[in-house]
């Protein structure tokens, strides 16, 4: 039911994570197809190659109400569409079909179609917004013609003066919905990790991430979609420094604690992050609808005293491991909210809405892949809303969740030290601490998940352009203020 994200195992890890990308083709025959509408051949003579995907068990395509959803699992990626080896198009009452090989046939509807057109008169170039009413579309608009031309899909609409919207192949390879294709973003791979990360932990130069360029910014920040955490050495160990570094991915998140922290264990703030107490491994924010999407920690100083080591454990990692070994936890963790409160300041006390939390492990709804790990049971409220006939099932599957948490393989200890500071996905990577004694100054920041994602977004376009951007970028008004009108994320 649920889909581990997409992994590559780390070379010398403990345990191979394997994704399995089951094929599902929805594609209809081609002799199906041929019957049934008109059929527009390429200009060139020359018929796409025969490539056959291998189509192994396919998982169940419709999902009742009461089941939980069956996920659209991708098709392997087709190849970039050649000038010379056009896809043949079709189209009948209420689709076009674009065949890419003679398996696998992608089929959009009319109204889709142009409800998504992008020339000028439709979508704003600079602003990326929608400009024509959708609502004014008829509903069983039909194409004079769909042709298949060297840049795309070319559509014809009966209006006053014809209508002409051209839809790049790479685009709809990848906008594909019936059957879904190409979904995964070129830098969407992750690695989970357990104990051996210490072997290599990824890190970057401060000067990289500080120069102007943005490469070392972007390296900086595909390590933390990659791992769930990167380092960054060579950083002067002042609060001043580190606010300027963490404002190199995007304003701070400001929050009860305040917007820039720089604490100690004096228990200045109503929490016990700012005692000498240990913390288990944790995600930050339980208690916000919404928390942070990066934490970053820099350790200024440490005297006249021991302890205060820093944990990291990879959230995916575990629950991989959870959904082999212990599949019903899994799946408990995945379904039953958890309430948490933040309560320790006088003029505060923030609980998430709705009251009733999040699950401990959050999925992607249209894929089911595991995307957010939420869990800190210091913070955890009382669990009041929870069926009866669950309530030791939940406790065993939390057990055995803090048990694979705590494992020795699970666990990277690492002791920081100043001028090296870490940056940690708060909605994959649990930190905690060692207790400790003396004087310890930690100082750092919290980073909004949408604000993360969007530099990474802006940074991936300009170093790791996907073929999208690639292979429309001769295309007319097609790059407009710096982004592609057929950026993959709009
Ligand atoms: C602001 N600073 C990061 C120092 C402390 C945050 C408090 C941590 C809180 N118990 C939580 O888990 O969100
Ligand atoms: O003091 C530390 O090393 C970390 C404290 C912590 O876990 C937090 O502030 O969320």
């Amino acid at each position: 039911m649920f889909k581990s994200p997409a992994v590559r195992p780390l070379l010398g890890l403990t345990r191979r994570c394997q994704f399995t990308a089951l094929s599902l083709s929805h594609a209809t025959s081609t002799s199906q197809i041929l019957q049934t509408s008109r059929i527009s051949y390429p200009s060139q003579k020359q018929k796409r190659t025969i490539t056959t995907y291998p189509v192994r068990s396919a998982a169940s395509a419709t999902a009742t109400a009461t089941q939980s959803p069956s996920y659209p699992v991708e098709v392997q990626r087709l190849p970039d569409v050649e000038a010379d080896d056009l896809p043949i198009t079709s189209q009948d009452g209420k689709m076009v079909a674009v065949g890419w090989d003679t398996r696998t046939w992608s089929r959009y509807h009319h109204i889709w179609l142009r409800d998504h057109c992008r020339c000028p008169k439709c979508f704003h170039a600079v602003t990326k917004q929608r400009l024509f009413n959708t609502f004014e579309i008829p509903k069983d608009i039909v194409p004079l013609r769909a042709e298949s031309k060297d840049n795309g899909l070319k559509v014809t609409w009966p209006s006053k003066e014809p209508h002409v919207s051209l839809y790049p192949w790479s685009w709809l390879q990848r906008n594909s919905y019936d059957p879904p294709l190409n979904r995964r973003l070129a830098y969407d791979e992750k690695i989970l990790w357990g104990s051996r990360i210490q072997q290599a932990p990824p890190t970057v130069a401060y000067e990289d991430v500080m120069a102007a360029d943005d490469r070392g910014l972007y390296k900086w920040l595909h390590n933390v979609h990659t791992f769930g955490f990167s380092f960054v050495s060579g950083v002067p160990a002042t609060p001043e420094a580190t606010e300027e570094l963490a404002t190199r991915i995007a304003f701070i998140r400001e929050t009860q604690y305040g917007k820039f922290w720089d604490f100690t264990s004096d228990l200045a703030k109503g929490d016990t992050a700012y005692t000498t107490l240990a913390l288990g491994a944790h995600t930050d924010n339980t208690y916000f609808t919404d928390p942070c999407g990066l934490q970053l920690f820099h350790l200024l100083s440490h005297t006249e005293g021991t302890g205060g080591a820093t944990l990291l454990v990879d959230g995916f990692y575990v629950a991989s491991i959870m959904k082999e070994l212990h599949p019903e936890a899994y799946e408990l963790l995945s379904r039953i909210p958890v309430p948490a409160h933040a309560a320790g300041e006088e003029s505060s006390l923030y609980t998430p809405a709705p009251s009733s939390g999040y699950p401990v492990l959050g999925h992607d709804t249209i894929t089911g892949e595991l995307v957010q790990v939420r869990w800190n049971n210091d913070d955890r409220s009382v669990m009041n809303h929870i069926s009866p006939d669950l309530v030791e099932k939940w406790y065993d599957a939390i057990r055995l969740w803090n048990k694979c948490l705590t494992s020795p393989d699970s666990e990277y200890w690492v002791q920081l030290q100043p001028g090296t500071v870490i940056v940690v996905d708060n909605h994959r990577v649990l930190h905690g601490r060692s207790s400790f004694n003396g004087k310890r100054r930690m100082c750092g920041a919290y980073i909004g998940g949408d604000e993360y994602r969007s530099k990474l977004a802006v940074l991936s376009e300009k170093f790791a352009p996907d073929a999208i951007v690639q292979s429309t970028k001769d295309i007319p008004d097609t790059q407009v203020n710096g982004r592609n009108i057929w950026s993959a994320a709009l």
